[in-house]
């Protein structure tokens, strides 16, 4: 269950927000004018179209005389050309406007992504980095592109409306237009109420997209633990809360339009009553009443309109809070000024000064903590001589991949210092660092797309004949070859049509590609039959070779042939030293060791008696 407390963004107007969006919204400065003028001419024909119905009715209608008519016809169909370009240019410089944006703010956004630490990553879950970097950006490509079309017609088809009834009959203006400020205070309301209750929809709508999510991917966990009755229980629960929310929104839409008719029909009402006087005592014409008709009928549209974007202003609003919270977010673990200055970016690298790297590494006096308060590292100390393969060991959540983790520079050291060539590791890029390291994760992740571009990843210039190389130093060859399409098929995504030690043999290609100085590798924990596992051990071996290593080991021949062995347990070591030194201390690891060596035994048979 996600616990993932969301800020709540509740500002009515927040104007330094705006002032950013604005910013962004410079470089489409010339466009978004443009629209406005447009939009503005728009709104402006519009109201004259019931002034045109006047003068046909007092000109042509009433006197029974056809002379001019043609010019009339001819300046209408002109207004409704102009009315027809007007779309067009509005709906393609509108558009451009919004993609153009979406497009700039998303750019901004992955570049942050890839520049965060992974403490971000880590109390952020990825439903709501998605969320942001989709729905919500797109909202405010919107907002500013074709909020600003409705606003800049509704105000000037107000402005007109308001204007051509004052000219035509002040008298009959202010009377009919006493329901104008009725209309605005309950479109307000209304508009406010819809988007909330439609907000509460869209809010319960990313929970059940977020089940759909963890039902998908939790499939075969859901099948093996018989769980499909229990997740179709709660499936139901949000789904019955969203039928609620959804009949609420359209029951709170279906009040407000009546309300706007009856409002408008009085307005109509009056302007009938008063106008019809008017007639009558002949101090009105009929064209005008005509035109006072029209024009109270289409009152309501204007307002809904405004009412509507200033609601959905603020919803942009909390939608600009949310996606400039994360293009704001500093990462933990950053280069200093100093250090770009130097060795350049993450996206601008400057290779030309970075150091040869060695591959010493020492853990000086190391400290670290997620959580302020818990400790997971206390004075850590280690010095790893270049070429070393140095075996982490230890009980689950020991520390284990948190000192590989701080090696790699995922993470931060919160006290002490990482030396790498016995300079300490924030001097240098994290670009150089990680680029001089690889790393194989248990579960390694492949990307859709071949074999062959997956182990390309590890270096993006290697020739065709260099990949074929590196599959196979590590054994992966004969398997490949033995694919549908060889290095050419796909592996579907996260490399899910390969078996883990297929993915293992690939990562391992990859990394010997790369070609790093130090290498880190979590290795697999899953049983796989005595030949893969032969296969997979001289792999290891092979990338190992001459590259400072550290290996979280499970795998007893691994440790065996380690140079040292660190047996951590609550982030300490406990013991170290070579395979036969540790087990004749008959400590530690000898218990570690002995229980393995039981379980590695038990496994054997078991799999001897399958095959
Ligand atoms: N991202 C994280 N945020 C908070 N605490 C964490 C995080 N990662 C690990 N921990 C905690 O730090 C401690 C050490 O975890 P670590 O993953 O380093 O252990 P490990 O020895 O690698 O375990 P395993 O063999 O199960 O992978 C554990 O108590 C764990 O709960």
């Amino acid at each position: 269950m996600n616990t993932y407390q969301e800020q709540e963004y509740t500002k009515p107007f927040n104007i330094d927000l705006w002032k950013k969006l604005i910013r962004y919204a410079r470089p489409y400065k010339r466009d978004l004018l443009f629209l406005a003028v447009i939009m503005a001419a728009s709104g402006g024909i519009d109201a004259i179209f019931p002034l045109m119905n006047r003068y046909a009715v007092d000109n042509f209608i009433i006197p029974g005389k056809l002379g001019g008519l043609w010019i009339f016809a001819l300046i209408y169909a002109a207004l409704i050309a102009v009315q027809a370009l007007n779309v067009w240019m509005l709906i393609c410089i509108a558009g451009r406007i919004e993609t153009g944006l979406c497009y700039d703010i998303r750019k901004i956004g992955f570049k942050k992504l890839q520049e965060l630490s992974f403490s971000y990553f880590d109390r952020t879950p990825v439903g709501w980095i998605m969320a942001r970097m989709t729905s919500d950006i797109q909202r405010l490509g919107e907002t500013v592109a074709w909020g600003l079309v409705d606003l800049m017609w509704g105000s000037a088809m107000m402005v007109a409306t308001i204007g051509i009834m004052l000219y035509l009959n002040w008298r009959l203006a202010l009377i009919t237009l006493s329901v104008v400020p009725v209309l605005a205070v309950v479109s307000i309301y209304f508009q406010r109420m819809i988007l909330m209750a439609y907000r509460q929809v869209r809010r319960i709508n990313s929970q059940i997209t977020g089940a759909f999510n963890e039902g998908i991917m939790g499939a075969k966990t859901t099948k093996t633990l018989a769980r499909e009755e229990e997740n179709l229980k709660e499936f139901k629960e949000l789904t019955e809360r969203m039928k609620h929310s959804s009949v609420r929104a359209v029951v709170v839409s279906s009040i407000y339009m009546p309300i706007v008719m009856v409002l408008g029909s009085i307005g109509t009402g009056l302007a009938l009553w008063f106008g019809g006087e008017g007639v009558i005592g002949r101090s009105i014409s009929y064209g005008t009443l005509v035109a006072f008709i029209t024009y109270t009928m289409q009152f309501f549209e204007p307002i809904r309109e405004l009412a509507r974007i200033f609601a959905e202003l603020q919803n942009s609003q909390a939608s600009a809070e949310r996606v400039f919270s994360m293009i704001e977010t500093q990462p933990d673990v950053k280069d200093s000024p100093e250090v770009i200055e130097k060795y350049g970016d993450l996206f601008t690298p400057k290779k030309e000064n970075w150091p040869h790297i060695k591959g010493d590494v020492t853990f000086h006096n190391v400290s670290f903590s997620y959580k302020e308060g818990e400790e997971v590292l206390k004075d850590f100390n280690l010095e790893v001589k270049a070429g070393e393969t140095i075996a982490l060991v230890g009980e689950t959540g020991a520390g284990k991949s948190t000192i590989v983790n701080l090696l790699c520079r995922f993470y931060e050291p919160t006290k002490g210092e990482i030396r790498i060539d016995g300079v300490d590791y924030r001097k240098r890029s994290q670009l150089w660092l990680q680029s001089n390291i690889g790393y194989v994760l248990q579960t390694p992740h492949l990307f859709s797309g071949t074999v062959k571009e997956n182990i390309r990843y590890g270096r993006l210039d290697a020739s065709d004949e260099e990949v074929i190389e590196a599959a196979k130093l590590v054994n992966a060859h004969d398997f490949i070859m033995k694919l549908e399409k060889g290095y050419d098929t796909e592996v579907g995504e996260g490399g899910n049509r390969l078996s883990t030690g297929q993915k293992q043999l690939i990562s391992f290609a990859r990394a010997v590609l790369a070609n790093p100085r130090i290498f880190v590798l979590d290795e697999a924990t899953s049983s796989v039959d005595t030949e893969t596992e032969q296969i997979i051990q001289d792999a290891i071996q092979k990338v190992l070779r001459g590259r400072t290593s550290f290996v979280i080991a499970h795998r007893l021949s691994t440790i065996r042939s380690a140079d040292r062995i660190l047996v951590i347990r609550n982030g300490r070591v406990v013991e170290q030293g070579t395979h036969s030194e540790l087990l004749r201390r008959r400590g530690y690891y000898y218990r570690l060791y002995t229980n393995q060596f039981m379980e590695e035994k038990e496994r054997e048979i078991m799999l001897q008696m399958r095959g």
